[in-house]
């Protein structure tokens, strides 16, 4: 499979490296604006092959030389300086245009996953101009925020975040929340298993620490990294290795908590032709309120500058 990257930054940089540490693709090309760049990220990665479970081919090139990837990561823009995702969206919006109608008039077929923020409506962005099929853009929406999620809770009860089921609905943004009516640990609800395992902590805080946790790390080095890398490569995994997980990514909403026409973030199986299925959880009134929330900014934010 073979892999191309757009943006080769902090988040760029975390994507590819982390694919070839898990020996995901057989093949990444970087691209970036800054000249000398997605070279450079491709030879550090190169260095390191000695130590990856394969070889992987790693090189740079132009919107153009993307064209025969399997699948393009988007990771452009930046969030230095900025205070909220959708700041983003007006300063790079038409970049994004631009390279994704030149990445498909080239050739390319493959699915795009949308990282660049604000990923939702870039998504939805990317999703129109491409023509793609809606199964074939994916942004990389609030699975990010439901890793931090898990791990919060996970360290809270002391137990491992990979059996802590988290659920980060909407926006990848401010207006992100936790469903907690559908959160779970193992097999059990999470009232259940509190019921049994007690420990006292407060809802809404948990939920601010994961909502504010990218901004502590940037106040710190700039960036974030890791989180983003492997979230994303869990994203590449499920579609390289047909896997159907059921990750929480934007996908075009058709219906779903009444709401049309806008990605936002629910459970999507993943597997070989992108988001295989858009999953509809029973939400509490309160959590319907959240969503729709969450899809009135997003929609009020694009038509400010459609
Ligand atoms: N969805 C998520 O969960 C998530 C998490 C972290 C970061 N992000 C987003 O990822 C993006 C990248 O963040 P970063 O920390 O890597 O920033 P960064 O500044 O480190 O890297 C961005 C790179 O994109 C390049 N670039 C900008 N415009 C370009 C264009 N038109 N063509 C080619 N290259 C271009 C820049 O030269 C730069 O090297 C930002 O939009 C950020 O908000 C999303």
């Amino acid at each position: 499979m073979k892999l191309g990257i757009i943006g080769s930054g902090a988040v760029g940089f975390a994507v590819g490296y982390t694919a070839a540490r898990l020996g995901l693709v057989s093949d990444i090309k970087f691209n970036d604006k800054k000249e000398g760049l997605a070279k450079a990220q491709a030879m550090d990665i190169e260095d390191a092959s000695s130590f990856y479970p394969h070889y992987v081919k790693m090189s740079s090139g132009s919107y153009r030389d993307m064209a025969d990837r399997d699948i393009i990561v988007l990771a452009t823009g930046t969030l230095d300086g900025i205070k909220d995702r959708l700041e983003e969206y007006v300063m790079y919006k038409d970049q994004v245009e631009a390279y994704v109608k030149e990445v498909v008039d080239a050739g390319f077929d493959g699915i795009f996953i949308v990282v660049s923020n604000p990923c939702d409506l870039m998504a939805d962005l990317v999703y129109r101009v491409s023509g793609f099929e809606k199964e074939r853009v994916i942004g990389s929406g609030t699975a990010l925020d439901t890793t931090r999620l898990n791990t919060t809770l996970a360290k809270l009860l002391d137990i491992d975040p990979k059996d802590v089921r988290g659920v980060t609905l909407g926006e990848h943004g401010e207006s992100q929340f936790v469903a907690w009516s559908r959160v779970a640990i193992g097999n059990m609800s999470l009232d259940e298993y509190l019921k049994a395992n007690p420990c006292e902590f407060s809802r809404d805080e948990v939920e601010n620490l994961v909502r504010e946790r990218a901004w502590r790390v940037i106040d710190g080095k700039g960036h974030t990294q890791c989180g983003i890398g492997s979230t994303v490569c869990s994203i590449i995994d499920a579609i390289v290795n047909d896997k159907k997980s059921t990750i929480l990514v934007a996908s075009l909403l058709e219906g779903q908590y009444g709401i049309d026409d806008i990605y936002l973030s629910t459970p999507c199986v993943i597997g070989r032709k992108g988001v295989e299925k858009v999953l509809e959880l029973e939400l509490n009134d309160e959590e319907i309120k959240r969503i729709k929330h969450s899809e009135e900014v997003l929609k009020a934010n694009r038509a400010k500058y459609e």
